[in-house]
């Protein structure tokens, strides 16, 4: 197994409240992990670490060693926006930018030169879509608004958005939580094909999905990494009882 991310020793304060401590993880090229626990343990704190996406909120404050590939993601040498390039995120609720649906993916590869004329972008836009499963139903409407599409297309767009600047990595918070049954399995799916391709890491409330679409799984709790193994294991032979107490229901 490639070690993609390396984590030791992360802590995050907001302020003075300690929202993560002392987490210790690497992250497989080849899998995709999931980080599971209760409202409020950190897992979407923990995830934005991985790309600076805290650098956003003023008053947070990471502490420890984060690298990717090796190289140190928080060295004053990084160059942020191309970190989350490399490194892309796909939210909660979809969040397309209103645009068209071919803007929405183009917009990436403009702004770091991916593509050096209106065949290359063509390319990117169509290869993108393509791998995240939408281009067949926007194929002859990649004009429209991306904001037009349905809920699970919009997700899927911004996955596709995401995919379009080359990234290494994809970081999923809680990408089906605002989605019906369907478009999730559509996504879940789609999951499954990018496997392999980016180190993938979604953070789920669904254990479940967890479950379904991770091959390791981090559980969080106040804060704490507390297991971190296959996810078969974290699921039929956990060995913490906070873990346990988790998967069987009785807190979370
Ligand atoms: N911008 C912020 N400012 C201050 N505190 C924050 C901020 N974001 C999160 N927190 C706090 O940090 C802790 C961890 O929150 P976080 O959202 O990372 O947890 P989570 O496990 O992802 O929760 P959920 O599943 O409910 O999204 C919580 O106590 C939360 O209130």
């Amino acid at each position: 197994m490639t070690q993609k991310i390396t984590a030791h020793d992360v802590n995050v304060f907001y302020g003075e409240k300690q929202a993560i401590r002392q987490v210790s993880i690497d992250i497989d090229q080849e899998d995709v992990t999931a980080f599971i626990g209760p409202s409020g343990c950190g897992k979407s704190t923990f995830l934005r670490t991985l790309n600076r996406m805290n650098d956003t909120v003023a008053s947070a404050r990471v502490e420890g060693d984060i690298r990717l590939d090796g190289e140190d993601i928080y060295s004053k040498d990084m160059d942020v926006v191309q970190l989350r390039a490399r490194v892309g995120m796909v939210f909660q609720k979809p969040n397309p930018f209103p645009k068209s649906i071919y803007e929405n993916v183009a917009y990436g590869p403009r702004i770091h030169g991916l593509a050096s004329g209106k065949s290359e972008m063509d390319a990117i836009v169509e290869q993108s879509l393509t791998r995240a499963g939408l281009w067949a139903e926007v194929k002859d409407r990649l004009s429209d608004s991306g904001t037009a599409l349905s809920g699970g297309q919009q997700q899927r767009l911004c996955i596709a958005r995401a995919i379009a600047v080359d990234p290494e990595v994809i970081l999923m918070d809680e990408p089906c939580s605002a989605l019906d049954p369907i478009a999730t399995a559509r996504i879940e799916e789609l999951i499954h094909d990018l496997r392999g391709r980016y180190a993938i890491v979604i953070v789920t409330h669904n254990m479940q999905q967890a479950a379904r679409v991770s091959q390791k799984t981090a559980f969080f709790h106040l804060g704490e990494l507390v297991e971190y193994g296959d996810t078969n294991d974290i699921f039929t032979n956990p060995r913490e009882p906070r873990t346990t107490d988790y998967i069987t229901g009785r807190y979370g």
